[in-house]
């Protein structure tokens, strides 16, 4: 892999998980690019499968998951979804930078945050292990951390936002160009969360990187990330230009999850929760639009058909009655 920010395009992605009642889709048919050098961020409820769909880039989806079709073209790598064990360790950490959900739960508990710096590193050739060290002061100290005092604790010994930003710190200490951090800054107030995302669009632009950005909250996006995708159900609804999207939203949705978020309106008196409640994998229709339950456009249409994503520009939306408007 260069040095350059890679492209990544995913295209006709399904990701199922084994249940009771057979294996489900958590994504079902997504194709998404990541452009060279930007930052695309993917927003949605709980449950939409955005953890599934960034897993999905390393390859790392767990039993009982497993991708069921579609490819994950990372220039430099090729299709991941087609690598075989040893590739995919190589490539996570060295070219994949990653940072887990729920951070807090992914360190050991038995290892210092130093320890577990050096096991990463020698795990993925690193000579240099002094200046790994050195790199990783660096980019705790930025997050407003002691680096040497936080190498020297254990996971205990960290609140939650520290070891949220110990996560950013080990995704981004090997120098990766594919960036993955899937809700970077949940555990983290207010005034936390606006710095580690100003760092993360510093460092990002700083490195050449490509970045990805999972979260439930619209809000993050606005603040990082270049382009939106819109995750419903396991669908992409709609993704285009973050600027475009939120200031003048087509699906649904979107429509309501930007309604909802006080920052956004504006006015914390006008902002109106979506009504009702996300579907998991056993109520998400397996025909006609995914979100047709809670949609106040809703169309026989929706009942029987999935809508397509259909382009505009730099944008897509998949609605039935968006298209049916715009065309009309
Ligand atoms: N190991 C698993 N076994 C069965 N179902 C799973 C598993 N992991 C995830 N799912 C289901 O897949 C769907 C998508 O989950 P995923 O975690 O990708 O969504 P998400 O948008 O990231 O939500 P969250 O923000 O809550 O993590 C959900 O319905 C979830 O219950």
């Amino acid at each position: 892999m260069s040095n350059k920010a890679p492209g990544v395009r995913i295209g006709g992605l399904t990701v199922v998980y084994k249940t009771p009642a057979g294996e489900l889709p958590a994504v079902r048919d997504v194709s998404l690019t990541l452009e060279p050098g930007s930052i695309t961020g993917i927003v949605g409820e709980s449950g939409s499968g955005k953890s599934t769909l960034a897993l999905s880039l390393l390859n790392a989806v767990q039993p009982p998951g497993r991708i069921a079709a579609g490819t994950v073209e990372i220039d430099g790598l090729g299709d991941v979804a087609a690598l075989s064990g040893e590739q995919l360790r190589k490539a996570r950490g060295k070219h994949i930078g990653y940072v887990f959900q729920a951070a807090q739960n992914s360190l050991n508990p038995l290892k210092t945050v130093g320890k577990q710096l050096l096991d990463l590193g020698r795990s993925h050739g690193v000579d240099d292990l002094r200046g790994l060290v050195r790199e990783a002061k660096e980019l705790l100290a930025r997050m407003g951390l002691d680096g040497a005092r936080v190498l020297d604790s254990h996971q205990h010994e960290l609140s939650g936002g520290m070891r949220q930003r110990v996560g950013i710190m080990l995704a981004l200490v090997l120098n990766a160009h594919l960036v993955v951090l899937d809700e970077p800054t949940t555990a983290l107030d207010m005034i936390t969360q606006a710095n580690i995302l100003k760092i993360v669009r510093e460092v990002h632009a700083e490195r050449g990187l490509t970045t990805l950005v999972i979260t439930h909250d619209i809000g993050v996006v606005a603040e990082v990330a270049d382009r939106l995708a819109v995750m419903y159900g396991g669908r992409i609804v709609e993704q285009g230009p973050t600027t475009e999207v939120l200031g003048a939203p087509r699906h649904p949705y979107t429509r309501g999850l930007i309604k909802a978020i006080p920052r956004l309106v504006g006015d914390i008196s006008e902002a109106q929760a979506l009504p009702g409640r996300p579907p998991t994998l056993a109520t998400v229709p397996q025909q006609g639009c995914v979100f047709r339950e809670r949609c106040a456009l809703r169309m026989d249409v929706c009942e029987t058909e999935d809508p397509q994503a259909v382009a505009d520009g730099s944008r897509t939306v998949a609605c039935h009655a968006v298209t049916v408007k715009e065309h009309a």
